[in-house]
């Protein structure tokens, strides 16, 4: 059945792969497993046709025959879980595997997401400069634990899994502030996940994507 993801018509990150409809397309050259694109203006993402399969209006979702997801990371264990390729088939190794993907979303990536929403729409405030410098503590604590535990390893846990794809997504949106290259381990790990095949396929993808809805 045929596979159908949502993401940005024009991606506000000028098609530098930051967006999270990048994770999914990523996921499923993994896997081997192709698949269409739906794109949606920030109009369209507001409408009905879209509230029904995403109540948030964001992107990603996912649609294969009668399946409706959104939530990247629910979607991404999706993939992972119907396709070899994302997570060992050993029961404790794909349990640190997901325990990895859920250390990336909910303890590394909430600090990170908090430095662009005070980048947005705090940038006016009086408070701006110190909010963002506890901010950036916050990530650099993370970080640092993060860097220690990596230490020389190539990936998290053993092979690739989908825990490191959502770990170097959350990290590469640290990348613009200069923080990552303070963890010299940490922007080699994201190095080796940007020079994978399929990383590099879904990177190009997407950025077609971008150039073309910029001429
Ligand atoms: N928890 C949901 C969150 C999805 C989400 O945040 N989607 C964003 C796009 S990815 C987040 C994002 C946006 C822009 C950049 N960028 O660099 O420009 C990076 C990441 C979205 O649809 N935003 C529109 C809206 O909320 O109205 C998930 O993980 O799927």
């Amino acid at each position: 059945m045929t596979i159908t993801i949502t993401a940005f018509e024009r991606s506000p990150d000028g098609g530098k792969g930051l967006a999270r409809g990048m994770r999914v397309r990523w996921a499923l050259e993994e896997v081997g497993q192709p698949y269409e694109v739906r794109l949606l203006s920030f109009k369209a993402m507001r409408e009905q046709g879209h509230l029904a399969l995403q109540p948030f209006g964001q992107i990603p979702t996912y649609e294969e025959g009668d399946l409706v997801l959104f939530e990247t990371g629910a979607i991404i264990f999706h993939i992972a879980e119907r396709h070899a390729g994302l997570l060992p088939r050993e029961a404790n190794a794909r349990a640190r595997a997901i325990m990895w993907m859920f250390a990336a979303l909910s303890t590394v990536e909430p600090p990170i997401v908090e430095h662009f929403v005070a980048g947005f729409v705090e940038r006016d405030k009086s408070w701006h400069r110190e909010r963002l410098e506890i901010v950036d503590e916050r990530i650099r604590k993370r970080l640092g634990e993060l860097s220690q535990r990596l230490g020389e390893g190539e990936w998290l846990d053993g092979a690739f899994s989908a825990g490191d794809l959502l770990m170097i997504s959350v990290l590469q949106r640290i990348k613009s502030s200069g923080i990552l290259d303070e963890y010299a381990n940490l922007a080699a790990y994201v190095a080796r996940g940007e020079a994978r095949p399929a990383y590099r396929r879904a990177f190009a993808d997407q950025l077609a994507v971008f150039k073309a809805a910029s001429n």
